[in-house]
């Protein structure tokens, strides 16, 4: 059988009214039938999701008239075009971006080999055009009936992502029931996106996980964007409709540059540069230990107070988020009081480890923001390595050759205030507010170490141990300590917090780093 086998009765072969014809046909998709039911359960059709994501609705479909030449198992007799998934390119704000998007409709938008065929073609388009590659997935993993071969195709899905990582950003929308494959390639890409109640990701569905361990769970308990963008981090961002996450893949292709050769796109800024943020001063409170939202000190800071909050639903104690200052794109890492205090842990320091080196990656530059108590102490947090994770961020930093700039809010601790882009850790300017404390614990916590003898002998140990927390303090604690030292380079006034960001990374668009010549790194894991 061909292509033109299901050319409709009467059209006369080779005209452009049987092209018409068979175009139509590949359009529609298998049946009515068939995307009434993908609608009925609250999803698009692929070529629906395209449009949305595409200016104008506009887009260039390649290998349409594709079909599988499987055998066995009926194949045979199921051709139809596309092969369950539609791959082309399009534009997003003006800029080329390459996609994929299965088609459940057909096999369950499982993956056979023309089907993965397809989507290495678009890999390979993309890679070489220097443009974003957005996977928008409804696929039920490797197709069962072509075996080994499907198998080979995601082999071949898996190692491309991982040749285009750090080239072109890539990005995956996770839009029905996804498993094995259909999972594992997201999770080697940039970001991955995921709608409720109707997308799902696991390597393994409820079925198998009760006959293995017996365990009952749903499939949205298990796999379900709630259980991805809170509790494994697999996903950044969940959405109610597929319209709304649309159109936020959108947004963040607004903020990153097609490949790693080029700038973050710049905008005109409608807020002014020279704007002060004397709002600085009331927000955040002087007592150390009161909670404030770092992300209100954010939106303070940037253009027009607009910042995309990546993973915002896990490890809340970070925040990592893509802003404009003065329109051009920055990376913002900050620590937030208002969960945990603000510490580093285990996850957190994931989150900020894969959010540096995607910065670094594609030449977005960084504002660290800082007010950190530590790393959080704890059995579960020794035993589950954070030694390891919080080497991560560490580690991301140390490699980060964008612009780098960091402002201590209140306190930074320890261990976590070398990690959070210290001077000592390469930050090209490191700034502080007035009442920052910088020391290697808290004054409390000091003073019961090092002076714990002599509190103990004291005739007053209670106002003794006030005297040497007063004496650490005044000694080692006091504002313009770390500055004296060269270890911050200027203490500044709030208000003048986004003056100062702005006029840094300005002097430092220039910068130009080079690294040891080496094959790569051998990152903590
Ligand atoms: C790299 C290694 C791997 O990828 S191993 C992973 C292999 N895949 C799997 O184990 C998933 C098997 N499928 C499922 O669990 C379910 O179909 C999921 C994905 C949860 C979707 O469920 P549900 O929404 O109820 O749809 P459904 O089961 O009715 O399926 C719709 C049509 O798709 C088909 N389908 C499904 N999975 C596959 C597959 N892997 N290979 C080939 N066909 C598949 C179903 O047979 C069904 O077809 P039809 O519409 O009845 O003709």
């Amino acid at each position: 059988m061909t292509a033109l086998d299901d050319a409709p009765v009467g059209q006369q072969r080779g005209t452009v009214d049987e092209l018409e014809a068979v175009r139509a046909a590949m359009r529609r998709g298998p049946s009515d039938r068939a995307t009434r039911t993908q609608h009925a359960k609250g999803k698009l059709t692929a070529r629906e999701r395209l449009q949305l994501l595409f200016d104008d609705g506009k887009f260039t479909e390649v290998e349409g008239l594709r079909r599988h030449r499987a055998s066995g198992f009926g194949l045979e007799d199921r051709r139809p075009y596309t092969d369950g998934v539609v791959t082309g390119w399009g534009e997003v704000f003006g800029r080329p971006v390459f996609a994929y998007a299965h088609d459940f409709r057909i096999f369950g938008g499982s993956l056979g080999e023309a089907h993965a065929e397809k989507i290495h073609k678009i890999m390979d388009m993309a890679s070489r055009a220097g443009a974003p590659l957005v996977g928008l997935c409804d696929g039920a993993g490797a197709r069962i009936q072509e075996g080994v071969t499907a198998l080979a195709g995601y082999g071949g899905i898996f190692q491309r992502n991982v040749r285009s990582s750090g080239v072109i950003p890539q990005i995956s929308v996770m839009l029905g029931p996804c498993a094995g494959g259909a999972a594992y390639s997201p999770a080697l890409t940039d970001f991955v996106f995921m709608v409720r109640g109707t997308a799902q990701m696991f390597i393994t569905g409820p079925d198998v996980v009760e006959a293995v361990t017996g365990e009952q769970i749903s499939h949205d308990e298990l796999g379900g964007a709630h259980a991805h963008t809170t509790l494994s981090g697999v996903a950044a961002f969940a959405y109610d409709d597929e319209a709304s996450c649309l159109a936020d893949v959108r947004y963040l292709l607004s903020f990153l540059p097609s490949n790693n050769r080029e700038q973050p796109p710049a905008e005109p800024c409608a807020d002014r540069p020279g704007r002060l943020t004397p709002a600085l001063r009331e927000l955040v409170p002087s007592e150390q230990k009161r909670a404030y939202d770092m992300r209100a000190v954010i939106a303070e800071c940037v253009d027009s107070g607009a910042f995309f909050e990546v993973h915002e639903a896990w490890a809340p104690n970070v925040v990592c988020a893509l802003a404009r200052l003065d329109g051009h794109v920055v990376g913002i890492v900050a620590n937030q009081p208002v969960a945990l205090a603000g510490v580093l842990d285990i996850k957190g320091s994931e989150k900020a480890a894969r959010f540096v080196q995607f910065c670094d990656a594609f030449n977005i530059p960084l504002v660290t923001l800082v007010d950190v108590p530590g790393f959080l102490p704890g059995v579960d947090q020794e035993h589950g390595g954070i030694i390891r994770h919080g080497a991560k961020l560490l580690y991301a930093y140390c490699n980060a050759t964008v612009p780098r700039v960091s402002v201590i809010l209140r306190k930074a601790y320890g261990g976590a205030y070398i990690v959070m882009d210290s001077r000592s850790i390469g930050s090209d300017i490191s700034l502080a507010w007035p009442g920052n404390e910088i020391a290697v614990m808290g004054a409390e916590g000091a003073a019961g170490v090092v002076f714990r003898r002599e509190i103990a002998a004291a005739d007053d140990p209670e106002a003794a141990r006030r005297q040497h927390i007063k004496e650490y303090r005044d000694r080692l604690m006091h504002p313009y300590y770390a500055a004296e030292r060269g270890l911050v380079d200027d203490v500044i006034d709030p208000a003048e917090t986004r003056v100062r960001l702005i006029d840094a990374l300005a002097v430092l668009r220039t910068k130009y780093v080079t690294q040891p010549s080496r094959k790569h790194g051998n990152q903590p894991q």
